[in-house]
């Protein structure tokens, strides 16, 4: 603490993001109790050190809480909050820079005027972790910006920015950086000498709705967008009825709720995935023997991207929004301008949605030239190979780009199952080459698999996960197998799902269960999405590389024959309007279904119309989510990825994976080993080699191990 013309100014300190960890919290206490006991001090300016305010509570000690740990009740930091800092004999200013995110923006709220420099970013994003804000958050913010934007801004844990912050009246004043401190300490001693009033949020109900019944109407709506998932999500639920508390009853009362609210949030298994994910999230760029023998990536300033189609165009307009020069190549003009077009539309819809402004937009586009020759290729630092899945063109790209490029640029592909050694075979310096799989549209999804060889030097993977960092994409690094690791780990899942319809499933009913265990859509619904001829077309990899765990059903190559190829042609398992809104089509598909199980026929050795009758969602989630854990076991005894929370992000932000399952090793841990090996061992005989637990699941069943450790004696690695 340092006093200054009777100022006392507190830093909270603890690197990188300021974490309110329990001795933060502790210090904090303590500094703002001997302040407002020192008689030399008139006013309390609470700041946060090394340019940033604070990002909330420390996520390792809720961590602890969700593990079961002993950790230390930190509801007697409320109290702290409450008479000390709010209402405590001197007041107190928050001095805002950059982050003030959580516990962190209840500190500031607590106090009783806040400042904050123009890039603060403020926001109660508990919910994107489980839990719900537990420093009095649910009380103070409806009543500092109003109870629907407090909801957004809590519901969607979406922060805001200075500006906005100062127009809902969350901060008082926005100043530069240098001028942050003085600026507080100096409002500080205006409520200190009564120039300017002293407000306690708290006690503050004139942004609250003015009669009940408008207040019952915020909440009956928000309660209904909550309702859907509150057997699997708690949170949304638990934190309005900490709000609805305080609005209704008074904030001592919706204080009490919100520490009620907490603790059950806390404790839930949505918490505990969530958490799981935040981490899990964060680990994925560090790769041993990689990333920790002191290489630097090399800044990527400008890519070539080769095919201005969907993919390519979406890649292109990724690397240009994060600032990266790009050349988007095609083979003739008419694809070139398509291609250039579609990252132009791209950014339209970016200024549609208010993310931009249309000059900006024109800004990021300018960044893009288009090329149909190589010419300009020698610029590049990085070139990504985009064009359709075939073999013998990508090995002619790959053998042009050798001629056309430095020696030190990256190349690599996009493919998302061609095998990256093939695709190198007639390079010179084969051993250049690196997958760089984006998923669709690739300037959206956030996932950046990076497919490495047996071969691939160090430094060429720390440049491209320092490119993933330059555009903002989280990295999950790979070895080079049939469909990497998205699409590996998850192949059984549409196979096991047509399986299930074969067996006399209805497919409307499975995309419902699915949906219920909380993906975005079912099976059904994802593949007419995608198109089900690039779904054959990815699938006939996994029946080629892995014929004794495949189901081959003829569902879906009769769904195409019959030209229903999904959304692209307005009708699949579901038909679309002109809005793309997809309405099952029962009659439709019904002679394709009979069709599809009379090819079927005795194929299983067990007859099961009585047991289908009798399965439930969760019955049908495990029967196609088990063989996904089984994949997801043979690729990490394979060492396909580095750590077992890799394939969690990966299947979270590649395949909608529920973020509060933890991903699906997370998941299946929860579940146990012994019992998704026996369910499987128990369908293998029943209906085949999909369901064939493999040795590393039997082992961890066996020895009662979880799956996320991993296997006991090293990956190994001759699998691949
Ligand atoms: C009682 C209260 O109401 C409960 C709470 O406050 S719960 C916490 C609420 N706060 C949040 O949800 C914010 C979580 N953090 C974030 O969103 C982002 O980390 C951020 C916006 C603060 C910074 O983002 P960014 O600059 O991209 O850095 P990012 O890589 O995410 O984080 C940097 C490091 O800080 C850590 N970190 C970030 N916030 C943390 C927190 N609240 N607690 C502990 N560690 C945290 C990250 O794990 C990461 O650690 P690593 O370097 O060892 O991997």
């Amino acid at each position: 603490m340092e006093i200054r013309d009777g100022v006392a100014l507190i830093s909270m300190s603890n690197p990188p993001v300021n974490a309110l960890a329990i001795p933060v919290l502790e210090g904090i206490e303590a500094q703002v109790k001997a302040a407002q006991a020192d008689s030399g001090v008139r006013a309390i300016v609470i700041t946060g050190s090394r340019g940033k305010f604070s990002g909330g509570f420390d996520i390792t000690q809720l961590k602890a809480r969700t593990e079961g740990k002993p950790v230390r009740n930190m509801s007697d930091f409320n109290g702290v909050l409450n008479s000390i800092v709010e209402a405590g004999p001197k007041p107190t200013v928050a001095a805002i820079e950059n982050l003030a995110l959580g516990g962190g923006l209840e500190v500031a709220m607590a106090c009783n005027a806040r400042v904050a420099t123009p890039k603060a970013q403020l926001g109660l994003p508990e919910l994107q972790l489980g839990v719900i804000p537990g420093f009095g958050g649910t009380q103070r913010l409806p009543r500092l910006v109003g109870l629907p934007k407090a909801l957004e801004m809590m519901l969607k844990s979406k922060p805001v920015k200075a500006e906005e912050a100062l127009k809902l009246g969350l901060v008082d004043a926005i100043v530069p950086a240098d001028q942050l401190i003085a600026k507080a300490t100096q409002l500080a001693k205006d409520i200190a000498d009564k120039r300017i009033p002293r407000k306690m949020a708290s006690f503050d109900s004139a942004k609250l709705p003015a009669d009940e019944a408008m207040a019952k109407k915020v909440f009956a709506g928000a309660r209904r967008q909550a309702k859907r998932v509150k057997h699997l999500m708690p949170h949304p639920w638990l934190c309005l009825d900490a709000v609805e508390t305080g609005v209704t009853k008074g904030s001592v009362a919706g204080l009490a709720s919100e520490q009620d609210a907490f603790a059950k949030a806390v404790s839930s298994r949505a918490c505990k995935g969530l958490v799981h994910f935040f981490f899990a999230s964060r680990s994925t760029a560090a790769v041993p023997g990689v990333t920790d023998v002191g290489l630097k990536p090399r800044a990527t300033k400008c890519v070539a991207v080769v095919g201005g189609g969907l993919m390519g165009s979406g890649i292109a307009t990724a690397c240009a929004l994060s600032g990266v020069r790009v050349l988007l190549k095609e083979i003739n003009q008419k694809f070139l301008d398509a291609g250039m077009a579609r990252v132009r539309a791209n950014l339209a819809s970016n200024v549609k949605k208010g993310r931009m402004t249309s000059q900006k937009a024109d800004a990021i586009y300018s960044l893009c030239t288009p090329c149909l020759t190589y010419d300009k290729f020698k610029e590049a630092d990085m070139v990504i190979e985009a064009v359709i899945e075939n073999l013998d063109l990508k090995q002619k790209i790959f053998a042009d780009l050798e001629r056309s490029c430095r020696s030190d640029c990256i190349l690599s592909t996009n493919t998302s199952t061609i095998d990256i050694t093939k695709v190198a075979s007639k390079m010179r310096n084969p051993e250049r080459i690196l997958g760089a799989h984006f998923f669709s549209p690739a300037h959206v999804m956030q996932l950046f698999e990076i497919i490495r060889t047996d071969a691939t030097p160090p430094q060429v993977l720390v440049d491209a996960l320092g490119l993933s960092k330059q555009i903002k994409k989280t990295p999950v690094v790979v070895g080079n197998c049939t469909g990497f690791a998205v699409n590996r780990v998850f192949f059984p899942y549409t196979m096991s799902a047509c399986l299930l319809v074969d067996l006399g499933l209805d497919p409307y009913a499975i995309d419902n269960a699915i949906r219920a265990f909380g993906m975005p859509m079912g099976p059904f619904r994802l593949g007419d999405l995608v198109g089900h001829d690039v779904g054959v077309h990815v699938g006939q990899n996994f029946i080629d590389d892995f014929p004794l765990r495949v189901y081959e059903s003829k569902l879906i190559p009769g769904l195409m024959k019959s030209g229903r190829m999904g959304e692209k042609s307005g009708k699949g398992f579901y038909v679309y309007d002109a809005k793309r809104a997809a309405t099952p089509d029962p009659e439709g598909i019904a002679a394709l279904l009979h069709a599809s199980r009379a090819a079927a026929s005795g194929r299983f050795k067990r007859s099961t119309s009585g047991e289908l009758l009798a399965m439930t969602a969760d019955d049908i989630a495990e029967m196609i989510f088990f063989p996904v854990v089984n994949e997801a076991c043979r690729c990490l005894a394979e060492g396909v990825v580095v750590r077992a929370s890799d394939l969690d992000v990966a299947s979270i932000l590649g395949m909608g994976f529920p973020p509060f399952r933890g991903g699906v090793v997370h998941w299946a841990d929860q579940v146990g080993a012994g019992r998704i090996a026996a369910r499987l061992r128990e369908w293998c005989t029943a209906y085949g080699g999909i369901y064939q637990p493999c040795p590393y699941l039997e082992d961890c069943a066996v020895q009662g191990r979880s799956l996320a450790e991993g296997p006991l004696r090293g990956p190994d690695r001759s699998k691949l």
